[in-house]
């Protein structure tokens, strides 16, 4: 993507309770952007949450919850917590500016407006968000891989493990290795053993693939999974999948003693969370499981039924 499609069709979400208003915005802004729009303040909260717009421009004073209060809404819900926010307002004095940045806007633009500038401020905060999407992109995934990395789930454990917490459901997770790695790439080189691991990581994935599961690279040839809203049942399922597809691939692996393909191990452990458990002891035990399947012959995985 160029440095000006940064700042192109983006999604637009225009507030304010004057239709004219809105009008006007959507005239300026709809040959650049895919323009949605409300009314109202709690609107406007719904359709952030069910349209993602990358910005939205926010009328200040309107009746019902004003543009402060859905600032400080959008700001204090984690789904929508990074949309920027541009407020468009008829508020003249530097403290209404001030309350306005204040309350977590990036942007303040003064009514009436230049159509000009407010094309020009809706491109910059696009780019700057699209900038920022990227760079948070790049933090959380593993660079040879594309899998999430370990910050990344040790970042979705958490929140997880707190909804299943309050949802009384279970979860499950997954610790798998890639049996004799180094050997691996002692016979084929180091690029081989790169290619293995994107190879084996894309036939995992195909594994896991419902919206709340996360497969991530956890060390060097050591992989997780975590299922939330999972058993031991469910993931058990999963874990044999992976010794299908990773099967399936018949990447050759002359310097195993377990088989003369690739192949993997894995320690399957779940648990109802609560509050009075750690989620590392998840981790632990399915490690520990991990540690047995390679002790006890390696292509397979030990499962316990919980924590
Ligand atoms: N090619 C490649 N190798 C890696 C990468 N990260 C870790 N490794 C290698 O993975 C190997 C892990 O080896 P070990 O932990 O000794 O285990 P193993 O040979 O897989 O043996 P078992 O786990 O007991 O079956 C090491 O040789 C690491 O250098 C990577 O990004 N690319």
């Amino acid at each position: 993507m160029s440095w000006t499609d940064l700042a192109m069709n983006g999604r637009i979400l225009l507030v304010d309770d004057a239709m004219e208003n809105i009008q006007i915005l959507h005239h300026a802004l709809r040959d650049e952007h895919d323009v949605l729009f409300a009314l109202s303040g709690e609107k406007a909260l719904q359709i952030a949450h069910n349209q993602m717009p990358d910005l939205i421009l926010l009328d200040a004073v309107m009746p019902g919850m004003d543009g402060y209060e859905v600032c400080a809404a959008l700001r204090g819900s984690a789904a929508v917590r990074d949309i920027p926010v541009i407020f468009v307002t008829a508020l003249t004095h530097p403290e209404d500016e001030t309350r306005a940045l204040e309350a977590g806007a990036v942007d303040f633009i003064s009514k009436p407006f230049n159509v000009a500038v407010v094309r020009a401020r809706v491109r910059t905060q696009l780019t700057v968000k699209r900038q920022a999407d990227a760079m948070r992109e790049l933090t959380l995934t593993d660079a040879l891989t594309g899998v999430a990395n370990r910050r990344s789930f040790n970042e979705a454990m958490d929140n997880e493990w707190r909804r299943c917490t309050r949802s009384e459901t279970p979860m499950a997770v997954i610790m798998i290795d890639i049996d004799h790695f180094k050997n691996y790439n002692d016979a084929y080189g180091h690029q081989a053993g790169d290619l293995c691991l994107q190879q084996v990581s894309a036939a995992m994935k195909r594994c896991a693939g419902r919206p709340p599961d996360m497969l991530a690279r956890y060390g060097g040839e050591e992989f997780i999974i975590l299922l939330p809203q999972v058993g031991g049942d469910g993931a058990e399922v999963v874990a044999k999948r992976i010794l299908e597809e990773v099967a399936a691939l018949r990447l050759p692996h002359a310097a195993s003693s377990v088989s003369d393909r690739v192949t993997v191990s894995m320690g399957v452990a779940s648990v109802q969370p609560s509050e009075d458990i750690d989620p590392s002891a998840l981790i632990r035990a399915a490690d520990a499981l991990l540690y047995r399947a390679k002790e006890t012959g390696r292509d397979r995985y030990c499962i316990s039924a919980a924590v």
